[in-house]
């Protein structure tokens, strides 16, 4: 069915005010339109959409949960007075009456968050609407909207560290504090009921054997009882490798699986003419972009001050050619040439990439980040006219390519590792630079791909997806390279000693403060000028014992 609606879609005379759809509820509508507008940079417009998704997702949820006492119920009782329901006096009744309830209400955020004619609900569908909220606010500066769906999304999750982050910003932003900004009432309410009845269901499983699979991956670990904690876990490892046999899964598995934070699959394998890729969008936000642009940005003129220049790039003398590893931006970071939220958001998302690779690759097999590298190509102004070479000739990534067999070596100097190769795109400011597949003979171009923020073009790294880019011609063009690799000896190392960095100034300051603790109860009197931060610096490195490495690969 789904598969003749698009085909009607693609044909010639076919408008798309032709299809009425009369089974999407209007939320879906809203939330599809709002993540539409987001994708295009149009925030203004967005916001009007996602509010109204997050109204009516809420509201959908209520009129779920009032039919929880209707028919289902009803069907109960009659059951059990024919005699096919379960024995037990009026209190055992009224227990199990409330129980099944109670259950069916906890079913409503599922059902609310899965698509009509789908099998799973998006997950943590109201707290990722409340952050695209909160960001998009922020964006257009609404700071006392933005501040209360952040301290919204930190009712789902108080440790979210993102979350924090953001609401520290919003809060330095609007400068003197309001009192009166809380998180939204709505929510507060849902998140708060929710919890009593999760509450309830986890005591009736504890003392009366009763059954209630929780839906939400929010649920504070207090709230289960402990008897019960390692039995839910034994359970969901045993589901993982006895009961799901290895399947490939379908394409409409992976929209609602990809539409966790608003990551679609835009093109698959057989749209792109190929094997093994695909084109994913949404796995940046706007603003996620504008701070690894900004990372990239900082890290160069860090570079120039020291003496290096954006180099000529490697591939075409008409481009310069600047690249960061996940490493280098966290040293920059502790130097306090680059933000730290920058080179943190880094590894974020290059973990995040990682898992969808995984997930859509190799789901039976772990994947390793191998590399990470942030780059960008910039046209060198005035060296354009009759250009007419490429920004990346074409290549496969762990392999040597012959174009004139079309066979392609796995030796080296291939990087022989490599698995699985990820572009995530940050911007769409320039001239040219579109990637393309081609044929193995390295001239007939297969597919095309136009980068854009938070466009991630994932592919296996063989001779199967000969790959290149086409010239810059004006601007910069910017994106996170990566590759992964099933081989665990292939890790990227620096990837663990940047995040050990980035951490270490956080609980540095905890025992610093402790310390100070200490001291000012010893002398009260004592200087309370705060340390200069090159001593922090210096005792890090001193402890590490290292030099610093920074490591160049293409
Ligand atoms: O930046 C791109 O789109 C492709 C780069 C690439 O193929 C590579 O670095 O191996
Ligand atoms: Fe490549």
């Amino acid at each position: 069915m789904r598969e003749d609606i698009a085909k009607y879609r693609r044909m010639s005379k076919i408008q798309p005010q032709s299809f009425r759809d009369l089974e999407t509820p209007p939320y879906w509508a809203a939330y599809d339109s709002g993540l539409e507008l987001l994708g295009r940079q149009e925030t203004g417009l967005a916001l009007p959409r996602l509010e109204e998704a997050l109204q009516e997702s809420l509201s959908q949820i209520e009129s779920c949960r009032a039919d929880c006492e209707g028919p289902e119920e009803q069907q109960r009782e009659e059951e059990e007075e024919e005699g096919t329901g379960s024995k037990g006096g009026l209190y055992e009744a009224i227990a199990g009456h409330w129980i099944r309830v109670l259950q069916c209400r906890q079913r409503c955020v599922g059902d609310t968050a899965t698509r009509p004619g789908r099998m799973f609900p998006v997950p943590d569908f109201l707290p990722n609407q409340l952050k695209r909220l909160h960001e998009a606010h922020a964006q257009v500066g609404n700071l006392s909207q933005a501040m209360e769906n952040v301290l919204s999304v930190l009712l789902f999750y108080p440790e979210d560290e993102a979350a924090k982050e953001a609401l520290n910003r919003y809060q330095t932003q609007l400068g003197e504090p309001r009192p009166g900004l809380g998180p939204r009432e709505d929510i507060r309410r849902f998140v708060f009921r929710s919890l009593g009845e999760k509450r309830q269901l986890y005591y009736a499983m504890e003392h009366l054997g009763t059954s209630f699979k929780d839906p939400d991956p929010w649920t504070p670990a207090a709230f289960i009882p402990e008897t019960l904690r390692e039995k839910l876990r034994e359970d969901q490892e045993q589901r993982s490798w006895d009961h799901e046999p290895p399947q490939q899964k379908p394409l409409t598995y992976w929209k609602d699986v990809l539409l966790l934070e608003g990551v679609t699959l835009t093109q698959d394998a057989r749209q792109l003419n190929g094997s093994e890729r695909a084109v994913l969008d949404g796995l940046l936000t706007p603003a996620e972009c504008g701070v690894l642009l900004q990372l990239a940005k900082d890290a160069a003129e860090a570079g120039s001050r020291s003496g290096y220049r954006g180099r000529r790039s490697p591939h075409t003398p008409h481009e310069r050619f600047e690249g960061l590893t996940v490493l280098k931006a966290a040293q920059l970071a502790r130097a306090g040439a680059v933000g730290t939220q920058g080179a943190k958001l880094l590894l974020e998302v290059s973990e995040r990439v990682r898992t969808l690779t995984q997930a859509y690759f190799s789901p039976e097999r772990p994947l390793h980040l191998s590399f990470t590298h942030l780059v960008c190509r910039s046209a060198i102004e005035g060296e354009q006219e009759q250009r007419m070479d490429l920004s990346h000739p074409v290549h496969a990534d762990n392999c040597i390519l012959d174009p004139d067999t079309g066979e392609c070596w796995r030796e080296p100097p291939a990087y022989t590792y490599r698995d699985y190769s990820g572009l995530l795109y940050l911007n769409d400011d320039f001239q040219g630079g579109d990637l393309f597949f081609t044929e193995p003979n390295a001239l007939t171009v297969r597919a095309q791909v136009r980068p854009r923020c938070g466009r991630l073009v994932a592919f296996s790294s063989g001779g199967e997806n000969p790959h290149g880019v086409w010239a810059v011609t004006r601007g910069r063009r910017c994106a996170l390279a990566l590759w992964h690799t099933w081989a665990p000896e292939h890790r990227e190392q620096e990837w663990t000693e940047a995040k050990e960095l980035l951490q270490e100034p956080e609980e540095e300051e905890e025992e610093e403060e402790e310390e100070e603790e200490e001291e000012k109860e010893k002398q009260p009197s004592r200087d309370p000028s705060p340390e200069p931060p090159s001593r922090r610096l210096q005792r890090v490195q001193d402890k590490s014992g290292k030099p610093p490495r920074v490591r160049e690969e293409l």
